[in-house]
């Protein structure tokens, strides 16, 4: 059994997608959890996942992590301090402010909360999407406060690491200025543009590749929970899509006259300043670069992936992440494998050996 670095039961509320994945993870690392939720059903399947096990009255947890919608996040949190007089309380919501303000005008025991934030999720909810590893590798803010110690907080600090993802430490101000540009106004954005999808004719829809599929995944996620967390970051999330139409006038405006003198610099301009932008983000072709990636054709016929999956294995080497490009009526799919850089040639020839085609 792994060793983790909490010590003690680990009580999740909220047994959805992040409540389940934190549980599954840490149950992973042979801590005992114990799950909660305003579902039942939920609760069982969580359970069924081995994600932990019901409540006892005897239950003394040391932590309680609260993964409910933001819109409850501050009175369950405020209920579980109540219930649990010796435990610390965590929240994993998406906004930060409002829920410690609210948690101090109801005057809760700020002095064993902590918000935190993992800044890893999916478009889907619900227990069924749940996945262990869901936050290896990923920024887990911890919203610091002046009412709660550094040793008192530090079993949050361990949740995070115990959970593999990096631990990030920010005022619940700068966290929802910060998550307003990297993740709120990216959903706004990714919907917008989803939504002229709607009425565009079947046969424009049917030339979709990567490129647009990239740029809307997040579209598909839950209206109900980003009403909340749209309502909760108003303001900053406001401010970025006021400076983004002033960026689609620039386009629009250069676009009028497109063969117009200078109007081709413009928008070389506004493209090249999306290049540097994107080259800031880390993990994307910046430096701490991890993976090379390597695209293989792969037929359109049953048990096709499977085979290059099972030859990638047999080659020896380690597939560290997978995505495939496929759009409905081809009749090749693009694998995107991703492997260690100083494995990709040895990968890239053995496979061409092998008879698979190498598109990159
Ligand atoms: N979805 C994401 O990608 C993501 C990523 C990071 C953080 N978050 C935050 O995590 C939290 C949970 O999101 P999710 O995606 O897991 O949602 P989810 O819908 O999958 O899960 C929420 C769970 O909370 C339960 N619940 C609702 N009200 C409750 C209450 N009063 N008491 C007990 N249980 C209650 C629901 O039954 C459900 O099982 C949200 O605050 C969200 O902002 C979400
Ligand atoms: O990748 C996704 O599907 C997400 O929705 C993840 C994402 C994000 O924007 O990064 C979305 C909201 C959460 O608060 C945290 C993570």
């Amino acid at each position: 059994m792994v060793v983790s670095r909490l010590t003690g039961s680990v009580r999740v509320v909220g047994a959805g997608l992040l409540g389940t994945s934190v549980a599954l993870g840490l149950r992973a690392r042979g801590v005992d959890v114990i799950l909660a939720d305003a579902s039942p059903t939920h609760v069982a399947i969580a359970i069924d996942l081995g994600a932990g096990r019901a409540p006892l009255d005897s239950d003394e947890p040391v932590l309680v992590v609260v993964c409910v919608p933001p819109d409850v996040t501050a009175r369950v949190v405020a209920a579980e301090l109540a219930a649990f007089p010796d435990a610390v309380v965590t929240d994993v919501a998406s906004v930060k402010s409002g829920i410690l303000d609210e948690l101090v005008t109801v005057g809760a025991d700020v002095s064993r909360y902590v918000g935190s934030h993992p800044l890893a999720g999916r478009e889907r909810g619900g227990p069924l999407a749940a996945r262990a590893d869901l936050f290896v590798g990923r920024p887990w803010v911890v919203a610091v406060h002046d009412g709660i110690g550094y040793q008192r907080g530090s079993v949050v600090d361990d949740l995070i690491l115990d959970l593999g993802a990096t631990l990030v430490e920010l005022t619940a101000e700068e966290h929802d200025r910060g998550v307003a540009l990297i993740s709120h106004v990216p959903q706004v954005v990714s919907s917008v543009m989803a939504r002229r999808f709607l009425d565009a004719p079947n046969a424009a829809l049917g030339l979709a590749g990567q490129g647009v599929r990239d740029v809307t995944r997040i579209a598909g996620s839950d209206p109900d929970l980003w009403v909340q967390i749209l309502g909760a970051n108003a303001a900053p999330v406001r401010d970025i899509l006021l400076a983004y139409r002033d960026d689609l006038d620039r386009f629009i405006d250069a676009l009028a006259d497109p063969t117009a003198p200078g109007a081709r610099k413009r928008v070389a301009e506004e493209l090249a300043g999306g290049n540097l932008g994107v080259e800031r983000l880390p993990g994307k072709h910046g430096t701490d670069k991890r993976f090379t990636t390597v695209i293989v054709m792969v037929d359109d016929r049953p048990g096709q992936l499977a085979r290059l999956l099972a030859e990638i294995g047999e080659i020896g080497v380690n597939l560290e992440d997978l995505r495939l490009e496929h759009s409905p009526g081809r009749q090749v799919g693009l694998a995107e494998v991703q492997v260690l850089p100083e494995a990709a040639d040895r990968l890239t020839t053995e496979l061409a050996e092998r008879g698979w085609r190498i598109a990159g």
